[in-house]
């Protein structure tokens, strides 16, 4: 079976910075895959290339199968051009720690934004879709307020009924919870743990770490932009084999 996400030897530097030393991974079709690890260690960084809003310097990436950002004809490589990538980004959701809704829209137009504007979708349609979205996240009764009459929790869930829309194949989540206050992660995870179940692939940066022992099936310890361990969540974490991973762990848990 083809992997839904597969990194060779992936490199990214910043400048002199060197983030990203040789990520080799794989996300398996309706897997949810969970990237742990101290600040800086590159999580958000990978995850940004795999839906090219970075580019790599060097390796391979894929998506479903198709390089991220390039196409191969023989053994050269050719960059996509914008408006390829974006065709390509329309099938990945991405969900940031700001959940970035547009202000000036209510919840339900925000969620029916994208597929009217990027697929040429009818508004009839993209608002019944819409519609079951937000009740889907538990916001039926909020589609018609504005981003600042809802709580943190209640934009995040509206930030994952909007990239939902799009209907996409693969969903990125950049540490959703963290900038939410304590109460209001539990509706967020539950969306999330909902999604897990309906057989989503999904790539998940988080410090849930309930979470991810509950919900995903795998997880990698990144740590200074190499994967230092990976396994079956429950094992990486309570029985870490790797020294760093040990110590990471006894600060969070
Ligand atoms: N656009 C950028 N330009 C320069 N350096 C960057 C850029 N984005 C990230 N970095 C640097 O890359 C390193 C990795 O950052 P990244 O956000 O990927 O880490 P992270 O593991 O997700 O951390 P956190 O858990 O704090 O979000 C950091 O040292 C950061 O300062």
């Amino acid at each position: 079976m083809t992997a839904m996400v597969k990194a060779e030897g992936v490199h990214k530097s910043y400048g002199a910075a060197h983030i990203l030393k040789g990520i080799d991974l794989e996300v398996a079709a309706g897997e949810v895959f969970c990237l742990i690890g101290p600040s800086g260690s590159g999580k958000s960084t990978f995850l940004r290339c795999i839906n090219h809003l970075e580019k790599i310097n060097a390796g391979r990436l894929y998506v479903d199968g198709e390089l991220v950002g390039y196409r191969q004809k023989g053994d050269k490589l050719y960059e996509l051009k914008d408006n390829e990538v974006a065709l390509k980004r329309r099938d990945i959701g991405m969900v940031f720690q700001r959940f970035n809704l547009f202000p000036h829209m209510t919840a339900l137009e925000n969620v029916m934004e994208a597929p009217i504007q990027v697929k040429g979708e009818s508004k009839a349609v993209a608002r019944e879709r819409a519609g079951k979205l937000l009740d889907r996240v538990g916001l039926a009764d909020k589609a018609g307020n504005y981003p600042s009459q809802l709580s943190g929790g209640q934009q995040q869930r509206v930030a994952i009924a909007r990239a939902l829309a799009m209907e996409p194949k693969l969903m990125l989540f950049d540490e959703p919870t963290s900038a939410l206050d304590p109460e209001l992660v539990g509706d967020v995870l539950d969306v999330m743990r909902d999604l897990a179940e309906s057989g989503m692939t999904m790539v998940v940066v988080t410090h849930e770490m309930g979470f991810a022992r509950e919900v995903g099936d795998s997880l990698v310890f990144m740590d200074g932009g190499v994967v230092v361990e990976s396994g079956n969540p429950k094992d990486v974490l309570t029985k870490p084999q790797h020294e760093r991973t040990k110590a990471f762990l006894s600060k969070v848990l």
